[in-house]
């Protein structure tokens, strides 16, 4: 009885299944993290949502946007991956889309027009920053917040001072990307460089 139980174990420990097991296991240790899209349905937002889907890393997915967000959540929804998704459709339910968000990632906002200027933007986005920033001080203040709505060397400033005024603020917490900016200046100066005219 003992050996032919020993048998079966060394026979478990080593088929196949075991390893999927193992496997399964370690991931298992993999810490909860929390990520909260703030205009998760937008031009960034969807494929922005989708690779953070596609992330192990992710356990729970906050898609929030003022438009379109049940469509965009049940479709990421479906990919099998860990984390779980849920969407949140209204400035009522922004509150839930951040508590417990460990990484808030902020691509809402209008993004530019032929014939509108980063001023222009910042019209506009300034204000849909402000409100999203004040919620993040409130509902999830320890979380690392990466901006992309443009301009974003306006964005992270007003960020920066919300969380100040908030008694939030963490400079090591708080990023802008500006991959875009730096990108697009260095193409610029390459096309000076060769004479050619600034396009854009
Ligand atoms: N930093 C960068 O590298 C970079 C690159 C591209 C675009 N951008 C900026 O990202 C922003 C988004 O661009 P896009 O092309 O996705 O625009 P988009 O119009 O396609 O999407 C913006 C989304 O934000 C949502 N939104 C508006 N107000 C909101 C609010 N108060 N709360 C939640 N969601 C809100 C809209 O409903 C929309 O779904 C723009 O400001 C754009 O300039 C930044
Ligand atoms: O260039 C801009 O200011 C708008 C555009 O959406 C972008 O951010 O690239």
């Amino acid at each position: 009885m003992r050996t032919s139980m020993l048998r079966s174990i060394k026979s478990l420990t080593t088929s196949p299944s075991v390893h999927i097991l193992r496997r399964g296991y370690s991931s298992e240790a993999v810490p909860l993290r929390k990520v909260t899209v703030l205009g998760a349905a937008g031009g960034i937002g969807q494929p922005l949502s989708l690779l953070m889907k596609l992330n192990p890393l992710v356990s729970n997915l906050a898609l929030y946007d003022i438009a379109n967000t049940p469509g965009v959540a049940a479709d990421i929804s479906h990919i099998n991956t860990r984390s779980e998704v849920v969407g949140y459709a209204s400035d009522a339910e922004l509150g839930k889309a951040l508590e417990g968000a460990d990484v808030v990632i902020i691509p809402a906002g209008v993004p530019r027009k032929p014939g509108m200027t980063r001023d222009d933007l910042f019209n506009i986005n300034a204000g849909i920053v402000k409100g999203l920033c004040e919620a993040i001080a409130k509902y999830c203040p320890k979380a690392l917040v990466n901006m992309i709505s443009n301009p974003v060397n306006s964005t992270v400033p007003i960020a920066a001072e919300i969380f100040k005024k908030a008694g939030t603020y963490d400079p090591k917490r708080l990023f802008g990307v500006t991959t875009l900016d730096v990108v697009r200046a260095k193409t610029f100066l390459r096309w000076k460089g060769h004479g050619a005219s600034c396009r854009g």
